[in-house]
């Protein structure tokens, strides 16, 4: 793709920004305006110096005094410069005012944006589906939706401040520069340029270096989430020291190049002092002489307000490179929130309203890839139909593509070919909503929430009652332990429910499951960390209880789903059998082996205990 092409295709950066100020527009135009006044305010003070030295202490404007003043007021020098004096405080006061303003908007401003992107992306994550979570991965995911909006909100901040006021600020004391002296403004008006040209160098070295910054930091605040997340591994496997030299191999990098972009906002006080300083002696040597000499008509008072609107133009065009330099920060962290919006959801809603009415299922030459690639299938031509209410088992070594099969029935990916229907109908008629209504997916590590148990055994039908909350336990057997809580139903769960074991998790995932009544419930070995007993318990207690729903369920124990009505047996991502266990004893060598193997080792722990 050539470059003019890619640039085409390429939209703006910034077009997310409008639309996400939402109802804060009003405060982003109240900062400007603010800003505005203030600017317009700020340079009337030199003007106003200048009345107080040549009025007041010199009298050499007595002409300019008496169109501006009243005679009598002129006529005493002490009130007259007392008058100009709070004059000149109140315009001050209100400068100030207004720039107080400008701040509060801009600030309200900002955050309120920032509310409403990090809202915004965190609808857009929720729609994800798995594949496009699995092409941002969750990690850098956080980073755009915590860091990246942050480092955007404040260089907004900073902007809505700037923007206006500075190059505000460059015109206003630029045009009252000529009004006073245009000869002389011409030498400030040199400087200008000047400064621009050597901070737009400075800006240049620096944006490299600001682009590796923030791929320093993201390295860092991977390895943190890391940790953080990983903690219990971390500590189980005495990783600690090891994962504290990595991180501070990482922090190291990220001082080194904050450092170095770092570096070149320390250069540019020097440059802008220099700047001003040359300027003031220039302007000093040339206007003092004029006065002196009587040359011009330039006044002592002219001079010294001449110098101010120098400082506060070179002082505004340096606060405007600081926000240029931070907004190529900026851009870099909006890239990659525009990244995150702009991608295509895959797999959005179908176009009809039905819900999910019987829970059969059928794969009809469902091939699928992880990467798109034909050539790379995790799945190859599986046909198999599973009759409502069947209790299903799938078995297969690991990474055979039983999690993924299962995947493809609430359409967490979509197949690459051949179609999955559910309840007759295919998967990709239904509306997200109603398809996941009807189907239940317990994970081996699923999450629970913060909360009580009560709150996460709701999570899939809010208006459950007690009774059923009881019963769905009852059936997973976490009612004993439940029960035994002094809060039962009320305890409060932890982050990741760290009070409870990996047993206990897996019973209250699969009550969840139950407590929402669907038409397919699918267990993807989520019974592994309960005792065997228990798990047989769960299994007849499920056939009973659950009659009409049909339940898929995935193990790694062939003692799991012995009695299922009908088990598929899946190698390499390809459908190898199915039927009742008897049926594959007799037929599946890949079935027998399982079988043979797992039995044989029951049977030697038995022996050794
Ligand atoms: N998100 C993913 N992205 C890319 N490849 C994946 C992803 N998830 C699984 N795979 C690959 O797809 C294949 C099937 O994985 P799957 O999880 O379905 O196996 P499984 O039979 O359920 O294994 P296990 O019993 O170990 O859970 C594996 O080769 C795996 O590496």
């Amino acid at each position: 793709m050539s470059f003019i092409e890619s640039k085409k295709k390429r939209p703006g950066s910034f077009r997310h920004i409008w639309p996400n100020l939402g109802r804060y527009r009003i405060w982003t135009l109240a900062a400007a305006i603010f800003g505005g006044l203030e600017v317009m305010l700020e340079v009337l003070i030199p003007m106003l110096m200048s009345v107080i030295v040549d009025g007041g202490l010199y009298r050499e404007q007595d002409f300019m005094l008496r169109e501006l003043f009243p005679e009598a007021l002129i006529a005493n020098r002490d009130r007259f410069v007392l008058t100009v004096g709070i004059i000149m405080v109140i315009v001050a006061c209100c400068s100030m005012a207004c720039g107080i303003l400008s701040a509060r908007c801009s600030a309200v401003a900002s955050q309120g944006f920032a509310k409403n992107l990090r809202a915004n992306l965190l609808g857009k994550i929720q729609d994800f589906s798995f594949a496009n979570t699995d092409h941002f991965t969750t990690s850098s995911l956080i980073t755009r939706a915590t860091t990246d909006v942050n480092t955007v909100r404040n260089t907004m901040q900073q902007f809505l401040r700037t923007l206006i006021r500075s190059p505000f600020m460059v015109l206003m004391a630029t045009v009252m520069a000529f009004t006073i002296s245009p000869h002389l403004a011409v030498i400030f008006l040199i400087s200008i340029p000047f400064l621009a040209g050597v901070l737009a160098i400075l800006m240049k070295i620096g944006q490299p270096r600001f682009r590796k910054m923030l791929q320093k930091m993201d390295s860092m605040n991977r390895a943190v989430q890391e940790n953080l997340i990983s903690s219990r591994v971390v500590k189980a496997y005495v990783r600690g020291d090891y994962e504290s030299e990595r991180f501070r191999g990482t922090a190291e990098d990220l001082r080194q190049a904050t450092l170095s972009s770092s570096r070149l906002f320390t250069l540019t006080g020097p440059i802008q002092m220099s700047i001003l300083w040359g300027c003031t002696i220039v302007l000093l040597l040339l206007g003092g002489r004029e006065i002196i000499f009587r040359t011009t008509g330039l006044l002592t008072g002219e001079l010294v307000s001449l110098v101010s609107y120098t400082t506060q133009a070179v002082n505004a065009l340096t606060m405007l490179t600081w926000l240029i330099m931070a907004l190529s920060r900026a851009h870099a962290s909006l890239v990659r929130i525009n990244e995150v919006l702009d991608e295509t959801v895959d797999i959005t809603d179908g176009p009809s309203d039905a819900v999910v009415e019987d829970g059969s299922v059928d794969f009809e030459d469902v091939c699928f890839s992880y990467s798109g690639d034909p050539d790379k299938l995790a799945l190859r031509h599986i046909t198999v139909h599973i009759n409502s209410g069947e209790t299903i088992g799938i078995i297969g070594g690991t990474g055979e593509g039983k999690s993924t099969l299962v995947n493809l029935i609430p359409r967490f990916y979509d197949t690459l070919s051949g179609t999955v229907r559910v309840g007759g109908r295919d998967v990709r008629d239904y509306t997200l909503e109603h398809l996941r209504d009807g189907v239940s997916m317990v994970l081996q590590n699923g999450a629970l929430f913060s909360g009580t148990i009560a709150q996460n055994l709701r999570w899939g039908n809010a208006n459950a009652t007690q009774e059923q909350l009881r019963e769905a336990c009852a059936i997973a057997c976490a009612d004993e332990f439940i029960d035994r809580f002094p809060d039962g139903y009320e305890t409060v769960l932890e982050q990741n429910a760290a009070n409870l074991s990996g047993g206990q998790k897996q019973r209250l995932r699969i009550a969840r499951a139950i407590v929402k009544q669907p038409k397919i419930l699918i267990l993807d070995d989520s019974t592994s960390a309960v005792d065997m007993a228990t798990d047989e318990h769960i299994r007849r207690a499920l056939k009973t209880a659950m009659p009409g729903s049909t339940k898929i369920i995935i193990a790694q124990r062939i003692a799991s789903i012995l009695s299922c009505d009908r088990i598929i047996v899946l190698h390499e991502g390809e459908l190898s059998d199915v039927g009742t266990h008897a049926e594959l004893m007799e037929r599946s060598q890949i079935y027998r082996d399982v079988y043979d193997s797992q039995m044989r080792e029951e049977g030697e722990q038995h022996g050794q205990s």
